[in-house]
């Protein structure tokens, strides 16, 4: 039996049509959005994506799928990427792999966002899933005494016994707020706070959300 994100996965890739330029989000799901489309490229799908992370762009070039960059165009058609906790306002939390500031890039220009994810990332309040923040390692932690004075218990991203690093050379503290009531609000003061580079807050972003649920598909849109 196939496992819901591959099913979300391929439902996304019916909305891909000839010619676009595609924003290529990044996680496992989209892993599997990318094996599928690469399937439709072999066949002669003619498209062109934008990678959000370094693990995307590795995949998608293994898999033939053709790439470029903001040098070539500032416009995407269709942003296809995953998501940690997605609310019922199809507001996100991203992050868990560490790529959110690409992914706000990209998906931000993309004419249409659409989100792909099993059930269990749907949620009734943002929050079970700690807040991935990315900051600029000089100085984090004062970085860190900041994010603390807003109530938050935060904690610095390791792998492997390594500060994880990000993509762009920034390290992420991972942010447990308990439940979130106002992720806007939320989202603006970390924004405003010095050293702050984004949030994994992606709200109002989302224009469609596909999940998969059980083997079946669910389609939420923008309201
Ligand atoms: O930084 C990672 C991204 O925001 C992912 O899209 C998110 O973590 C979901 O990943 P997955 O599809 O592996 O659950």
């Amino acid at each position: 039996m196939k496992v819901d994100k591959v099913i979300a996965a391929e439902e996304a890739v019916k909305y891909v049509k000839n010619g676009m330029t595609l924003g290529l989000g990044s996680g496992s799901t989209v892993n599997w959005f990318l094996r599928k489309l690469s399937v439709q490229v072999k066949e002669g799908l003619q498209i062109q994506g934008i990678p959000s992370s370094k693990k995307t762009e590795r995949l998608a070039k293994e898999l033939g799928i053709p790439l470029i960059d903001f040098s070539a165009t500032t416009h995407i058609d269709l942003a296809i990427d995953g998501a940690d906790e997605i609310d019922s306002s199809l507001n996100l939390i991203k992050g868990g792999g560490g790529s959110l500031v690409r992914e706000k890039v990209v998906d931000a220009c993309a004419d249409e966002l659409i989100i792909i994810a099993d059930a269990t990332k749907m949620v009734s309040q943002l929050g079970a899933f700690p807040l991935p923040i990315e900051v600029l390692p000089f100085g984090f932690e004062v970085t860190v005494e900041n994010i603390k004075k807003l109530g938050g218990i935060p904690t610095l991203r390791r792998k492997d016994d390594q500060i994880f690093v990000s993509d762009n050379g920034n390290y992420i503290i991972d942010c447990s707020f308990g439940p979130i009531d106002d992720s806007v609000t939320l989202h603006e003061k970390l924004i405003q706070m010095v050293g702050v580079i984004d949030t994994g807050i992606f709200a109002g972003m989302a224009d469609k959300v596909i999940v998969a649920r059980n083997g079946g598909i669910e389609l939420y849109s923008k309201t």
